[in-house]
Formats: C-alpha cells, sequence, structure tokens
C-alpha cells in the first residue's frame, strides 16, 4: 500500500519538530517537506503532499491554509487563534475544494480531549464553574486554545440544559483577578517555567466539588492525536473542529 505524503508547517517549533520525528517514525506515512519560517509553501505542490500538519502561529495558519485547501491538500491544525470570522473564512475556501479534509483540533492529546468532554457532562450538574490553564511560560496566546474551547463547552452545555448564571458576589476586584470571560466562564491563565500544557476544570455544587485536571508532560502527547487526525482528514471533507469527532466517543 502507498504510504500518505505528509508535510509538517512549524517544523523547526517545539511540537512541529515532534511531528516531523512522529511522521517519519509512522509506517503509513511519508515525511515530504518539513518547513519553516520563509520556506516556500510551492514545495507542498512541488513534493505532492497530500496531507499538511499546520504548528505554527496564529499570524500564519491563514495564509497556509488558504494555499493548501486552494490545492485540493488536506490539513490537520494545532495552531490557536481560532475565531467565528477565521472559521468562516476557512468554510469559504472549503466551499470551493469540497474534497478537501481540514481538522482543527484545540488540543491532540487524547486525555485533554476527554477532560473537555467530561467537562461538557459536568457543567451542567454544578453552580459554579471554572477553568485555570497552566503552560510553559514561552506560549504566546492567553487563554489557551483548549481552554476557551473548554469553555465554550461548557456554556453551551449549560444554556442548553437552562442553567442560571452562577454566583459570584465579587463588587470589586483588581483587573484580571477574576480572569477572563468565555461565555460566563471565568478561564484563569498561568504562565509558569517548568510547566508544559495543563488545564484544571473545577465544578462546585452544594457541598461539594469535582476537580477535573490533566497534564500533557512531554509533546509526545500530542503524537497519537495528530498521526489519527492525519490518517482521518484524508477521507473525511469539509471542516472537522475537534478531534473528539475522530475519536468514535458517544
Ligand atoms: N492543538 C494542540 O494539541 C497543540 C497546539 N499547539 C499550538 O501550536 C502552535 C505552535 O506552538 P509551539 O510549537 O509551541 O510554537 P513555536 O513558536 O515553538 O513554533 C512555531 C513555529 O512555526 C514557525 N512559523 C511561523 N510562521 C511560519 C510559517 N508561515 N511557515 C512555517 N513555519 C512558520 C515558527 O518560526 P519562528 O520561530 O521563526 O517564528 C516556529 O518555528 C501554537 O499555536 C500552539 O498553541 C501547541 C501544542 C499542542
Ligand atoms: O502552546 C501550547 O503549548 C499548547 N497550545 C494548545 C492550546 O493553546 O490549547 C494546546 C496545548 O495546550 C499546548
Amino acid at each position: 500500500m502507498s504510504k500518505l505524503r505528509v508535510a509538517v508547517l512549524g517544523a523547526k517549533g517545539r511540537i512541529g519538530s515532534e511531528a516531523v520525528r512522529a511522521v517519519e517514525a509512522a509506517d503509513d506515512m511519508e515525511l515530504v517537506a518539513a518547513l519553516g519560517r520563509g520556506d516556500t509553501l510551492e514545495t507542498l505542490t512541488e513534493t505532492g503532499a497530500q496531507a499538511v500538519v499546520e504548528l505554527t502561529t496564529p499570524a500564519s495558519v491563514m495564509e497556509n491554509l488558504e494555499f493548501c485547501v486552494g490545492h485540493g491538500i488536506h490539513a490537520v491544525v494545532g495552531t490557536t487563534g481560532w475565531t467565528d470570522e477565521r472559521l468562516a473564512q476557512l468554510n469559504t475556501w472549503l466551499s470551493g475544494s469540497p474534497e478537501t479534509g481540514v481538522l482543527i483540533a484545540p488540543n491532540f492529546s487524547i486525555g485533554a480531549v476527554l477532560t473537555m468532554k467530561f467537562a461538557e457532562q459536568a457543567a451542567r450538574y454544578f453552580e459554579s464553574v471554572e477553568v485555570i490553564e497552566l503552560h510553559h511560560p514561552n506560549k504566546a496566546d492567553a487563554p489557551s486554545g483548549t481552554a476557551t474551547r473548554t469553555a465554550q463547552l461548557i456554556a453551551a452545555a449549560r444554556e442548553k440544559a437552562g442553567v442560571a448564571p452562577q454566583p459570584d458576589a465579587t463588587a470589586t476586584a483588581l483587573d484580571g483577578a477574576r480572569g477572563a470571560d468565555v461565555d460566563g466562564v471565568p478561564v484563569h491563565s498561568v504562565r509558569l517555567r517548568g510547566l508544559l500544557a495543563h488545564q484544571e476544570v473545577l465544578l462546585g455544587g452544594e457541598g461539594e466539588t469535582l476537580t477535573l485536571r490533566h497534564d500533557s508532560l512531554h509533546h509526545s502527547s500530542f503524537m497519537p492525536g495528530i498521526l489519527l487526525g492525519t490518517r482521518r482528514v484524508v477521507t473525511t471533507p469539509g471542516l472537522t473542529f475537534g478531534l473528539e469527532h475522530f475519536l468514535d466517543l458517544n
């Protein structure tokens, strides 16, 4: 069987360099390009890349995806910074290339995806919920894409269940003391040397609390998800948001 021809964008970065090694080690894939900043995207067509793993920066990802989708190259995207406007733009590009698949995964770690799903399930049973994400200090964005997605899922589940806004009697606060407000869910960002990528979802009800915690201890934690996403995206046209859609969860 012929191998899937895969390219990595952001190949010199923290996660991109790990992805290069993971693709090289996968029996069913061939790494045809490993591109960094300044490298030409034409390399993707010249090398016949069928799928791209996009791990760059929010400032670069849209230009890269416009090229990939425009050339019918499937994409697996870990880069953060997704807004409704960006998703609409991407869908417009995809409508002009209906056989192309794009997976955007706020987090490729299976444990992190499950944490999001568990938080979504638990959200309607508790009065209060707050998210704390903790990352290495070189991370460019806050809150993390994972925390933003987690808060959005929680908020949607609570709205669907008709849960009242959570209690919070704060009358005065220093700017930022109560975190960022993501759809009504407070999200707190910690940046600390020694950490990689961690998240806690704190849920509180009458006389009890539930804490969901996930820790990515090494960039290898993201690789099974990247490889799974790459294998699946080539047969899944259109936009898929979240690795959970490829995990056969019910
Ligand atoms: N979904 C997930 O599971 C995960 C997502 N991420 C996300 O992935 C992104 C990258 O993270 P991380 O590796 O830590 O960041 P890094 O800064 O270490 O890596 C990004 C790399 O992309 C390069 N780059 C920038 N623009 C381009 C471009 N146009 N073409 C090719 N390469 C480019 C950068 O080059 P230069 O240094 O010259 O700027 C850098 O080498 C972030 O958005 C992060 O949040 C990270 C981990 C897991
Ligand atoms: O920048 C990182 O490191 C990570 N970014 C992603 C995010 O913002 O959620 C995924 C993971 O948390 C690691």
